[in-house]
Parts: structure tokens; sequence; C-alpha cells
């Protein structure tokens, strides 16, 4: 059992991994990062149908790379901690189950970026975030400078990257970039809950529509459209569509197998 990655089974087959270094705001070192990394590689293969990322404490979700252990690297280790940072959170993006981000605290640099790389954004209302890395000299490396643009618009991205900026959980929901705020003792709750809403649904649908959506945003919507029934038409011929059927018919909610 990890001391850096806490691991928890909860309902619906899910997954709440929790960063565990609230001593220095659950900064990301690499021996952090290369246990994510391997740990994300072997749930890429897991029949899982939900996973939440969080971090321990309540002031911090993550503040990014250790930059006590960034200032003692030499230039090849801190190109290998970011070529491992990228490739990490590029997995975690493409699990086939959805991602939740329950952002309890800070998320800055690399704690922001992981939280990009999720596909669900929940955050408590003392969370502070920011792309804070040009403020170090550097830029996001761990595909903050693409996530963000994508998910809130490249001028806006351009604005929160060049400026640093730190903001509010709220600035982050009105910008759509946060899915939804809580009181910091009802983000858990609210992240469990709807981890449970979707773990309920068909798990193959669900992965569909993950895969549907990502990869179609990178097609023109013609190819996409494709791409959609493409998806769709890997559940034509599975236990859990004629289930869903025929639960509507005998009036009772489905049991999805996964199958
Ligand atoms: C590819 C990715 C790149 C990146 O992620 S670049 C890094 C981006 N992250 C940041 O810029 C955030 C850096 N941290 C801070 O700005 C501040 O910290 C906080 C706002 C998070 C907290 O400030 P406050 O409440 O004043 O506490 P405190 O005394 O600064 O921190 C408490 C302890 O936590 C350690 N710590 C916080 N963040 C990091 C970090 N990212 N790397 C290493 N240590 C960190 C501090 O050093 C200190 O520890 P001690 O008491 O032993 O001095």
């Amino acid at each position: 059992m990890s001391f850096l990655i806490q691991q928890e089974i909860i309902e619906g087959n899910g997954l709440l991994l929790t960063i565990n270094r609230p001593e220095v705001y659950n900064a990301l070192c690499y021996p952090l990062l290369t246990e994510l990394k391997e740990l994300v590689f072997q749930l890429y293969h897991s029949n899982l149908r939900i996973m939440i990322i969080t971090g321990a404490g309540t002031k911090a979700f993550c503040s990014g790379a250790d930059l006590k252990e960034r200032d003692s690297m030499n230039d090849d280790q801190v190109l290998q901690f970011i070529d491992t940072i990228r490739d990490t959170f590029q997995l975690i993006a493409n699990l086939p189950f959805p991602v939740i981000a329950a952002i309890n605290g800070v998320a800055f640099g690399g704690g922001l970026e992981l939280a990009l790389a999720c596909d669900l954004r929940l955050a408590s209302e003392q969370a502070m975030l920011g792309l804070t890395e040009v403020a170090l000299g550097i830029i996001p490396g761990a595909g903050g400078t693409q996530r963000l643009a994508r998910i809130i618009g490249p001028a806006r991205a351009k604005e929160l990257i060049f400026t640093a900026a730190r903001f509010t959980a709220r600035e982050g929901e009105k910008i759509g970039l946060i899915n939804h705020v809580y009181k910091p003792e009802d983000l858990l709750p609210n992240a469990l809950g709807l981890a449970e809403r979707i773990a309920q649904h068909g798990p193959l649908a669900v992965r569909q529509a993950k895969t549907a959506i990502n990869r179609g945003l990178n097609m023109s919507l013609d190819d996409a459209l494709y791409w959609e029934t493409s998806c769709y038409r890997q559940l034509i011929n599975t236990a859990d569509r004629r289930e869903g059927l025929t639960a509507f018919k005998e009036k009772r909610l489905p049991q999805f197998q996964g199958k």
C-alpha cells in the first residue's frame, strides 16, 4: 500500500485516488509521479466504471511540481520529469472511464494540469486555481497550454497563463473550467454522488460516450458524426442494450453488467 497515493474502492465499481503529501500541499515529487503513472497504466486495463482524484488534507488538491526537488535536479532530470508528467496526465485523460477531479484546495501549475486531464472538475469554494508557471520562468509542461485552451478558449487561456493568474473556484466555474462549486465539507459527498450517478448507467455506453466526445473534438463535424456512429455501433450487439430495453418494458431499473 503506497503512502504517496492512497486508493479507496467506492460504490459502483469506482476508485477514489488521494494524492497524499499534505505537508507540502500535495506537491508532485518524481517518486509520486512514477507511482501514479504505473497505477494509471494498470487502471487503464481494469473494469472500473468511475474514478475520483483528490488531495489529502483541506489546504491543497495539488500545488504542482515539487519545487524543492526541482531545484536539486539537473537539466536532464527536469526533462525526464516533464516527459513523465506529460505522459502520465495523457494516460489519465485517455482512461476509458470518466475521471472526476475533486479539487479540495489549491491547484497550481501541475496540480491544475492534473485536474485538466480529468473529465469533470468539482471544487471547494475555498480552492484557488492557476497555471502559475510563467511566474517561475517556465510554462505549463503537463498539457496545460493545450487542455486549458481547448476547455475555455484560447483568449481566456492566454490571459490566465500569461498573467500566472491565481483565481477562485467560482471564477473557474464562470468560465466553464469548473463544473460545480461546493462548501468544503460538501465537496467529497457530492463527488461521490456524481460518481454513483454515472456508475449506475451502462458502463460500455458511458465509455463509448467518453471516446466519442474526446476523439470527435479533433475531427471535422462531418467526420465526427461518423465517428459517433461507429461508437454507437459498438453497443448494438451488447447484453446491456437488451437489458435497457427489457428494464423499460418491465418498468424496473436496469442492471447493467458491462457486457
Ligand atoms: C509541470 C509542472 C510544473 C509546476 O507545477 S511548477 C509549480 C507550480 N506551483 C506553484 O507555483 C505553487 C508553489 N507553492 C505556493 O505558491 C505556496 O506554497 C502555496 C500557495 C501553495 C501555499 O502557500 P502558504 O500557505 O504560504 O504555505 P507555504 O509556506 O508556501 O507552503 C507550506 C509548505 O508546503 C511547501 N510547498 C508548497 N507548494 C510546494 C511545491 N509546489 N513544491 C514543494 N513544496 C511546496 C512549502 O515549501 C512549505 O514547506 P516548508 O514549510 O518546509 O517550507
